[in-house]
């Protein structure tokens, strides 16, 4: 019989509604009301890792969660279900995507509706992530995101709605496969990654988004000695309005990383333009570009190399999936 650990870090699958409307944590989780329905086919292993709303959840909480899945791999178990808040969900699997092997399933899932609101979500959402935790398709698919019975890649996989449960689509690429009543059916494969296995987790990597105008001042701010890398999620395919380009060239001549990718919901950053401020350009001075990613998926990924001690060049070849 397979074993799944499951780790419960909180959110809204992990909440109620009080009398006034308002949804706030437990401190019993609702979800300890799942009746099992794999009793006989699959052992349950449950912790309470944390019980937090997911914005409370950061990289040290992530870094927590890496530790318990890696020891995981000497006990015997067999897939792992993460819950968690829906809000920082995708960083938290990209994360974890990035630094714990394919050993085994990792599956991570929350709810947009809580525990006792009509047509709660959490129940099932928990379920459909078991199912595929337990599936050997599963296996070596990196870490999933299962979701209102979608099965994505915590790579691409992003939160696209406020409130509709049907709130996670991979954009450009869409879901690699589906959970039905009896099947965990797969109808992609993924290209897998480096993982790197990390101790600790720098601080002050920035997300900063370009917009028209965009003022240099917000680069300048961050030109000092803690700054230790920043993602820009920049406009159309990859460009920059020409302004902010001397505050870049501080930023790169003293070594900070500087990770380029599209503010669009689909597509890929590219060096495209030749003009002041287009993609070939901005690569041209040193900013490295991340294809495919979206901003906060492309800072976790900084944030991991640079935990790493990368060097300059594997770090460079790590945001922008070179093959080497
Ligand atoms: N649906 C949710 O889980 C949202 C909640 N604010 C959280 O991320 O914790």
């Amino acid at each position: 019989m397979k074993t799944i650990l499951i780790l419960h870090t909180g959110g809204t699958i992990a909440m109620s509604q009080n009398e006034d409307g308002g949804v706030a944590p437990n401190s019993a989780n609702p979800l300890d009301t799942f009746k099992n329905p794999f009793i006989g086919k699959l052992n349950l292993i449950t912790e309470d890792v944390f019980n937090l709303p997911s914005p409370h959840i950061g990289p040290a909480e992530m870094l927590i969660l890496e530790k318990r899945i890696l020891q995981a791999a000497s006990e015997n178990i067999d897939g792992v279900v993460v819950t968690h808040g829906t809000d920082t969900l995708e960083e938290t699997a990209y994360f974890l995507d990035l630094t714990v092997p394919n050993d085994f399933p990792v599956v991570v899932t929350g709810a947009m509706r809580s525990a006792n609101e009509i047509g709660s979500d959490g129940l099932h959402n928990f379920q459909t992530a078991i199912q595929t935790a337990a599936s050997d398709e599963a296996k070596n698919k990196g870490v999933l995101v299962v979701m209102n019975d979608e099965i994505h890649t915590a790579r691409y996989v992003t939160k696209t709605h406020t409130t509709n449960v049907a709130t996670f689509r991979t954009p450009t690429f869409g879901p690699i496969g589906l959970v039905t009543k009896n099947r965990v059916l797969f109808y992609e494969q993924l290209l897998l990654n480096d993982y790197h296995p990390i101790e600790h987790v720098v601080n002050h990597v920035y997300l900063i988004k370009a917009y028209a105008g965009m003022d240099p001042e917000i680069l300048e701010f961050m030109d000092n000695e803690e700054t230790n890398g920043i993602v820009i999620e920049a406009l159309g395919a990859g460009n920059l309005p020409p302004r902010v380009l001397p505050a870049i060239k501080k930023l790169l001549a003293r070594k900070i990383p500087i990770v380029l990718v599209s503010r669009c919901f689909n597509g890929i950053a590219q060096e495209v333009y030749s003009y002041n401020g287009g993609g070939i350009q901005l690569s041209n001075l040193g900013i490295t570009f991340c294809h495919g990613l979206n901003g906060q998926k492309a800072r976790i990924k900084l944030l991991v190399g640079l935990s790493a001690n990368l060097s300059t060049t594997e770090l460079t070849d790590f945001l922008s999936d070179a093959v080497s």
